[in-house]
């Protein structure tokens, strides 16, 4: 039976996923042509998919610079034919001032605007991209990272990065741009008034990279102090209800104090450096403007700068010195942004933990079957599965059980293909699992995990989690949820991470969750740890109920990892996996007649 025509997964389509930096679509994931770039390039690269919103940038920047130099230069020439005692024209000249002003007024007004549109138009993207690739490496390469940790990838990361997009490229040729006129101009009224301030202009340059190590060590160590004092922050306001069981405030109080004081001394030290930059860039720009006022000086009275010219000159010939404590300040950043830009790029070119067929096969529902599998966790981990087979047939329900590490969960996770096997497979009517489009196995195959996550939101949202169309009561119904058990029905508020609900109401949501996606294939990893006995009873019933009526299909095939005696006397077939091994299977009756076997041991060892 074919589950539907090979209906292509958003995540195959070209034209569905995130485009590249540039703009053109994005190749599967994980394989992004850029990888081998350096962070900063690769990033950088991401505005030539907004050339207009750039050049608009980068036009209003070079307008407002320009205008605003064309402005003193003005009032440099009226003052020293004022000085002169020359003819000023004054109406010219005040009105040409007044337009300028205008113009760097407007154009400041501009960029402002175009610049943060720009920035976050990238970072949207970006973002974005950050996005599909924690979905393409979870949960396998997420399982050693905190939340804060992650949260600050995504984040604040791709925050500091907007600082790159709007204030740094654009801002960057302006200031080159500028830098090179007011030089062309002095250096055209006479090049020896460049002697000082151009030197001592490049030379401002150079500061950031005086202390460019310590600025990246700062940038890092002020990145990880906040991602951990973040961490532990979620932590402890998640964790409240244990801290408060277990007396364990005040200590946890200490914890982030001492976290915070680390972040403080981080802040502290990243402070003092960048102020010890500003000083010396102050101090010479400082020499670089009084050395120029004495060449011009000097000029002046030999004579081979007339007077009226004087004011100028020093204008031009101190044009370089705005433009190269901008580039200054700039790369003072440098070490923030890549660091910033290092992290991002790294997890947003993280190659995939499973990768997607290039061809997908079609589903079909049927039976499930592990062949043989094998699997181990780390390359040079201990082999966790250890050629496993079972079958699980349409309409039929296989209970998994065995001791604590016996591979019971790690079965689940393979058959949601977050990990793909070492050795053997998984097939699902036939298909192995990596044959399939992730969106045709996630039709398929639908679960209701051990540590159940309900987001902040509605009942009904969260039960539409899979499948946004379903019908949410037909889905509550089954999965034993009475009309009047919540306040709001389906509207009710259940709170981050199901907190307005009681350990079984969740366990009952996630189930419903499950059976609103009508997936063939349901698996339910001790789901009903957190139901008392009649709550239990009356959930297999109901989940009996909808495995068997599932209309044409056979009925649907359940794989629970059972721990209760009630729970796995009602499957009809039982398999016992010890170490990696399936040590016995068959039915609940015949295993648990018989004395000697693996089941009554395990039972009457529970
Ligand atoms: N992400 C992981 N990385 C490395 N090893 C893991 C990981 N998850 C589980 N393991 C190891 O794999 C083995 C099997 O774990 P698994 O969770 O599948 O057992 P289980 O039978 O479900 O146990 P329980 O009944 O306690 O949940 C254990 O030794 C465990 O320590």
């Amino acid at each position: 039976m074919t589950a539907g025509a090979p209906t292509p997964s958003p995540e195959t389509t070209a034209a569905d996923r995130p485009p590249l930096p540039d703009g053109t679509a994005a190749p599967p994931p994980g394989g992004d042509p850029r990888a081998d770039a350096h962070p900063m390039i690769w990033l950088a690269s991401a505005v030539a998919g907004h050339r207009r919103a750039f050049a608009a940038t980068l036009l209003s920047n070079l307008l407002g610079q320009t205008a605003a130099l064309a402005a003193a230069v003005t009032g440099a020439w009226l003052l020293g034919r004022t000085v002169a005692g020359q003819a000023a024209p004054l109406d010219v000249a005040g009105a040409v001032l007044g337009g300028l002003v205008v113009v760097v007024t407007l154009a400041t007004w501009w960029e402002m605007y175009v610049a943060h549109d720009l920035a976050y138009l990238v970072l949207a993207r970006l973002r974005g991209r950050v996005y599909d690739a924690l979905a393409r490496i979870a949960p396998a390469r997420l399982l050693g990272r905190r939340s804060g940790d992650l949260s600050a990838a995504v984040l604040s990361d791709v925050e500091t990065l907007e600082w790159l997009f709007a204030h740094t490229l654009a801002q960057l040729v302006t200031a080159a741009t500028v830098l090179v006129c007011g030089a062309v101009g002095a250096a055209l009224l006479d090049p020896i008034l460049l002697a000082v301030s151009l030197p001592l202009a490049l030379c401002v340059l150079t500061v950031p990279f005086w202390l460019r190590r310590t600025s990246s060590r700062h940038g890092e160590e002020l990145r990880e102090a906040t991602a951990e004092l973040t961490s532990d922050v979620v932590d402890t306001v998640q964790g409240l209800r244990e801290i408060t069981a277990f007396g364990a405030l005040e200590r946890r109080r200490d914890l982030l104090a001492a976290k915070t004081r680390r972040l403080a001394r981080a802040q502290a030290a990243n402070a003092s450096r960048g102020g010890l930059e500003a000083a010396l860039t102050d101090a010479l720009l400082a020499v670089a403007a009084a050395g120029t006022l004495l060449v011009v000086s000097a000029l002046v009275r030999s004579g081979e700068l007339a007077v009226a010219d004087g004011p100028v000159a020093m204008v031009l010939a101190a044009a370089s010195l705005g433009p190269a404590s901008q580039v200054a300040l700039l790369l003072k950043e440098y070490g923030t942004l890549r660091a910033a830009a290092g992290r991002v790029h790294a997890l947003v070119t993280a190659p995939p933990n499973v990768t997607e067929p290039a061809a997908p096969r079609p589903p079909l529902e049927g039976e499930v079957v592990f062949e043989d599998v094998r699997f181990r966790y780390t390359p040079d981990g201990p082999e966790v599965l250890r050629g496993v087979s079972f079958t699980v047939r349409p309409g039929q329900t296989v209970a998994l059980v065995g001791p604590s590490g016996a591979g019971k969960s790690t079965c689940v996770s393979l058959l949601l293909r977050y990990w793909d096997p070492d050795g053997g497979r998984i097939t699902v009517g036939g298909v192995p699992l990596n044959e399939l489009a992730d969106a045709d196995l996630r039709r398929l195959v639908t679960v209701v995990p051990q540590d159940v996550h309900l987001f902040a939101g509605s009942l009904a949202e969260n039960v539409r989690l899979g499948a946004p169309g379903a019908p949410v009561e037909e889905a509550l119904r089954d999965a034993q949820i009475g009309p009047g058990e919540f306040p709001d029905g389906l509207d009710t508020v259940v709170g981050e991470r199901g907190v307005a609900l009681s350990g079984g109401q969740r366990a009952r949501v996630a189930v419903a969750r499950a059976l609103a996606v009508d997936a063939p294939v349901l698996v339910l990893d001790e789901a009903v740890a957190n139901l008392d006995a009649e709550n239990e009873a009356r959930l297999a019933e109901a989940l009996e109920a909808a495995g068997a009526g599932r209309p044409g299909a056979g009925g649907r095939a359940t794989l629970v990892v059972a721990h209760r005696l009630s729970t796995i006397r009602r499957a009809d077939h039982v398999v016992v996996l010890e170490g990696g091994r399936v040590t016995e299977q068959g039915a609940f009756a015949d295993l648990a007649a018989d004395p000697d076997s693996r089941l009554s041991w395990l039972l009457a060892h529970q």
